[in-house]
């Protein structure tokens, strides 16, 4: 009697000390995923980024702030209701990502809104949940997109519904460049920071005399390799560079913003045209060179009414395009993996007379030459670096996108082989359009099977097989099982490639496998990852 008395006694104690390890875990893991906010602070700063703009913003606001205030800036995902009650202002810095829609890191705040409108059974008490709140939104993105800013005014228009004050219009920034937008021009006037603060980015700032010029990377392009030749598909290229002076440093998901040029032939026609010496020389940012060689970086209108020395005012520059970089610095290299972009499919050599290339692909693929310095700037991209490498990886991607997943293999592969660091399983779901083992791509994809170990599983989707035709999404319908198992074993997911077909597609079928709610359960854990473009 006395002995089963015990073991009730013993089974009580057991459950309890479960159930607070479980607690502890929970608590662990939601401390983990939540970021914390500054206490008593009375002013937040929200963010919604896909490829780190206005994630930087948001902490140059908060870094200018926290001067006079300790301010959190943390992503729109991780906002909750109960953040927000203590609050007095909010600054959402929001950009727009896909066609009018929300960046990954801010997908949930429909969520929020039902989370804040149900909160309580009194509808009418809702519209005052946040009466308390006063806000701005900085919104980010590309008048050239249809949608202009759709999500910032999506957010203004929500807090504006749930009873918040608007303090200033929605303030719209078109293609933010981090060299050359002016922070202060974007700021609202609530927000309390001092100009000089706004413009001490410190990786960026260069004094030249009394002048503040933001300093540029360059790089010299060392190799250019065609990965699929002879294949009648757009030419897919790995093209490698090294920097030139101090080298800047990155890490695995981080993107190069690069400035592209037009075709030499191209300024001199416009020249010659337009009656203009290209040969006078020009200073402008603190650098000394050629109008012609300035003029290369920038739009041409065909009419114009600017002298030589007011075309530099006048002309924009093209705009900048960000690739994926495929290397780690540690490989000692900055590598891309470009596709061509062709107008006409065809001949390339007939296509790079007439300029039928995309501007940005054209410049890295054809014009420029080995040797040739060009200038591009590393994007860190804060959202895609916080993965835990002790996990397994489901790395899935298509064509270019081979990019983003060979710096994680890079980054996973250093950390086992130079740190000594345990590392989880990875698994590459890649898919390109010709399975012919001798192409430099593939040939790329079997080395990443073999000794020593880089990736653990390898699954290939080559659309153009004659046999076996198929895309990435149909390998993971083939084998959801054993998706299933790897997310369990806590794996994240990390998608690089193309938006349209591959992303969509691969976001389509993760939805239908695993389910919407674990979809939001992965992205609220920042185990979902995407670098789709
Ligand atoms: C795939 C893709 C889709 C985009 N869609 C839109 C859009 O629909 N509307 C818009 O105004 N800007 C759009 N943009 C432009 C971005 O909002 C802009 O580049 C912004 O600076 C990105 O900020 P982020 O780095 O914080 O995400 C898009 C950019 C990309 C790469």
């Amino acid at each position: 009697m006395q002995s089963l008395y015990l073991i009730g006694v013993l089974i009580t104690v057991l459950s309890v000390a479960w159930l607070a390890l479980c607690v502890g875990m929970w608590r662990l893991h939601r401390s983990r995923t939540q970021p914390k906010l500054v206490a008593n602070t009375k002013t937040l700063i929200v963010y919604a980024s896909q490829t780190g703009n206005a994630q930087s913003i948001a902490q140059y606001f908060a870094d200018a702030l926290s001067v006079l205030e300790k301010v959190s800036a943390i992503p729109l995902n991780a906002l909750t209701f109960e953040h927000l009650l203590p609050l007095e202002k909010v600054l959402f810095v929001i950009s727009t990502y896909g066609d009018g829609e929300a960046p990954d890191n801010g997908s949930l705040f429909t969520k929020l809104l039902t989370t804040i409108s149900t909160s309580t059974s009194d509808r009418n008490a809702d519209i005052n949940q946040l009466n308390h709140l006063a806000y701005s939104v900085v919104a980010l993105g590309d008048s050239t997109y249809p949608e202009f800013c759709a999500f910032g005014y999506q957010v203004d228009q929500a807090m504006k519904d749930a009873g918040a004050k608007q303090l200033s219009k929605v303030i719209t920034v078109d293609n933010y460049d981090e060299l050359i937008t002016n922070l202060a021009d974007i700021t609202p006037d609530w927000l309390e920071v001092s100009q000089q603060s706004l413009i001490q980015q410190p990786s960026l700032i260069k004094t030249t005399g009394t002048q503040v010029v933001k300093s540029k990377q360059y790089w010299q392009l060392i190799q250019r390799e065609l990965l699929n030749p002879d294949c009648n598909d757009e030419p897919l290229l790995q093209i490698t560079f090294k920097s030139i002076g101090p080298s800047p440093t990155w890490q695995a998901g981080d993107l190069i913003e690069i400035q592209p040029k037009q075709p030499s032939e191209v300024v001199d026609k416009w020249l010659a045209e337009n009656n203009i010496n290209g040969d006078i020389w020009l200073t402008h940012q603190g650098h000394q060179q050629s109008l012609k060689a300035w003029l290369l970086e920038r739009e041409l209108p065909e009419t114009h009414k600017h002298s030589a020395n007011e075309l530099l005012q006048a002309l924009p520059y093209l705009h900048k395009r960000s690739y994926s970089i495929a290397s780690i610095p540690e490989d000692g290299q900055l590598q891309l993996i470009v596709r061509l972009f062709e107008k006409h499919n065809g001949d390339v050599q007939r296509q790079a007379e007439k300029q039928e290339f995309g501007l940005a692909s054209g410049f890295l693929s054809h014009y420029c030459q080995v040797g040739d310095v060009i200038d591009g700037h590393i994007k860190s991209v804060n959202s895609h670096h916080n993965i835990d490498h002790s996990k397994p990886i489901i790395l899935i991607g298509a064509g270019s996108g081979l990019a983003g997943l060979k710096a994680q293999i890079s980054a996973r592969f250093y950390l086992a082989n130079q740190q000594d660091k345990s590392i989880g399983q990875s698994w590459l779901i890649f898919g390109e359009r010709n399975n012919k083992a001798e192409l430099p791509i593939n040939k790329q994809l079997a080395e990443f099977e073999k000794e020593p170990v880089k990736v653990n599983k390898l699954s290939c989707a080559f659309s153009q097989d004659s046999q076996y035709p198929k895309y990435v999404q149909n390998v993971l319908f083939n084998e959801q099982d054993k998706l299933h198992q790897w997310i369990d074993d806590g794996a994240y997911i990390y998608v690089c490639g193309s938006l349209v077909g591959m992303g969509e597609g691969v976001q389509d079928a993760l939805v239908t496998i695993l389910g919407q709610e674990k979809i939001e359960e992965l992205q609220q854990q920042q185990r979902y990852i995407r670098d789709v473009y």
